[in-house]
């Protein structure tokens, strides 16, 4: 497995206080895949996403990527592993807002030795027209293109995108989940897309269920559809 969670903990609190974020969690993703990881609200998908991005330790347990262990890693370590083998993209776009939608992405694109070309991820992702506008002349989706396309320029490992269309109405979240359909199918990034959103799941190659801090199924997708299909 290119991605494997062991016998992931996260505890918070003391004694009778202690509670379980993640409780003995184990997963895997294969290199390629799409992924998404389902549960409700508080079962512990922002812990494991933060885990998986380096931003967060686990108690006990191990968070392989690539056969190396995250939990194993020095802070530096942890920062260049983000840098350039992580695209996120969040439920809040988060772009610079001084910076145009081209800016936005060379910026980041800057980070990386061998960036992938912003004149091509720019047409891949519609956003010629919009190259010199500012994040708040865009609308939510085209927020979120851009903010895909600044993840994908450095040729990430892994696309990870917490809630990503949480803010979006249907038809800009379906234009969103294509255009990531369309990065893993070009790029052949693996992309694990963290959501509370069943539907989203028809897109999966695989499908990580959660529920109280534990992986309750991790099951290949076998009805995958592609998004222009799929019921949001
Ligand atoms: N810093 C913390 N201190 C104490 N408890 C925490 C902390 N962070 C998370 N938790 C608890 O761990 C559990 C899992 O939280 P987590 O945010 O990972 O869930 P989630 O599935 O992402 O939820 P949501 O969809 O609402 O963001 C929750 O019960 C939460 O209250």
């Amino acid at each position: 497995m290119f991605i494997e969670g062991k016998n992931l903990v996260k505890k918070y609190g003391k004694g009778e206080a202690t509670m379980f974020a993640l409780d003995h969690a184990e997963f895997g993703v294969e290199k390629g895949e799409i992924a998404v990881i389902l549960g409700p609200s508080g079962s512990g998908k922002s812990t494991l996403l933060n885990i998986l991005g380096g931003l967060d330790k686990v108690t006990e347990g191990s968070m392989l990527v690539d056969g190396t262990d995250l939990e194993k890693m020095s802070a530096k370590e942890l920062e260049l592993y983000r840098r350039e083998k992580l695209g996120f993209v969040f439920q809040s776009y988060n772009l610079t807002p001084d910076l145009t939608v081209r800016e936005n992405i060379e910026m980041t694109a800057e980070l990386v030795q061998e960036p992938l070309s912003t004149d091509t991820l720019i047409e891949e992702l519609g956003l010629k027209k919009y190259e010199t506008h500012f994040p708040k002349e865009l609308s939510g989706g085209q927020q979120q293109r851009v903010a895909i396309a600044r993840a994908m320029v450095k040729k990430p490992d892994i696309l990870l995108c917490d809630e990503l269309t949480g803010a979006l109405d249907t038809k800009s979240s379906k234009d969103v989940l294509q255009r990531v359909q369309k990065m893993n199918d070009t790029y052949k990034t693996t992309v694990v897309i963290i959501t509370h959103n069943l539907n989203i799941a028809g897109m999966a190659d695989r499908i990580i269920r959660i529920t109280d801090g534990k992986v309750v199924s991790n099951q290949k997708n076998v009805d995958k559809k592609r998004v222009e299909e799929m019921e949001l």
